[in-house]
């Protein structure tokens, strides 16, 4: 296996981002990029950390995938200064490369496992990331916390649970007209009928359903929008466990 990123060959992988993102990354980003692929490679030997370490697949599936969560604001001037909480973060994906593209977001990056946490912390000094820290704790517990409820101005969640409980997850966090970018697979206009009518009680709605697919294996992927309307009821995030055995 090769520890470069560059499959895609680079001037293909420039197009492709431009292609797809409308955007193409700095060649300083793409050396962060670089870096970073090596650094969870290296994390990998110690720590299950994640399972997609080919160059393509960590190109489109985590880079990519991150990226294309948030390309509304990809290069977009002028630039906003937004308070950011990856949920989840596992390995720091989408919040490393949030932080690496998004230099003037601060970017929180939550997770309820401490090791990963810790690895995350060595990769952000050794990157010299200067815009993302680690936040250790479960969601449902810091969401009620009044350092973090209703602080943050974008939640993105990544592979953590069903859309119902990664909404209940988030929502607490947000500032009153925050977004939640919740990164999905699959969509059902079932699961939007049940999203719609329990995100009410959470004082958010459905902004928008985002589908496409990702640029290499054609996977298909939708990315939901909710945007916060009102403060969530302070009974939520219910308390652990309850929250994913019994979901809204
Ligand atoms: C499957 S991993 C996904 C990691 C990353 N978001 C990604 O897409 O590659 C799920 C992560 O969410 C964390 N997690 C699950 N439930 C959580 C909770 N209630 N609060 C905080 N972290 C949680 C786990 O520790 C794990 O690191």
């Amino acid at each position: 296996m090769t520890n470069s990123i560059e499959t895609p060959q680079l001037p293909e992988m420039l197009e492709l981002w431009q292609k797809t993102l409308n955007w193409q990354p700095s060649s300083q980003e793409l050396s962060q990029f670089q870096l970073l692929y090596q650094l969870i490679l290296q994390g990998n030997r110690q720590l299950n950390l994640t399972r997609i370490t080919e160059p393509t697949d960590f190109w489109e599936k985590h880079l990519w995938d991150s990226l294309r969560g948030i390309s509304q604001f990809l290069g977009k001037t002028p630039i906003p200064k937004f308070k950011v909480i990856d949920i989840g973060t596992g390995a720091g994906f989408p919040g490393i490369p949030i932080a690496i593209t998004q230099p003037y977001w601060r970017v929180t990056l939550l997770d309820s496992t401490q090791k990963k946490l810790t690895f995350l912390e060595n990769l952000i000094l050794k990157m010299e990331i200067h815009n993302a820290k680690t936040l250790t704790g479960r969601a449902e517990e810091l969401g009620k916390q009044s350092q973090y409820r209703e602080v943050y101005d974008i939640a993105v969640i990544r592979a953590v649970g069903s859309a119902l409980v990664c909404a209940e997850y988030a929502l607490p966090f947000l500032k009153v007209g925050g977004l939640a970018i919740l990164y999905r697979g699959n969509w059902t206009e079932e699961e939007a009928t049940d999203v719609r009518s329990t995100l009410l009680s959470l004082g958010g709605t459905i902004e928008l359903i985002d589908p496409f697919t990702t640029p290499i294996s054609n996977s298909i992927r939708h990315c939901l929008h909710l945007r916060k309307m009102s403060p969530t009821p302070a009974k939520f995030p219910r308390p652990t466990g309850i929250t994913t055995q019994k979901p809204l």
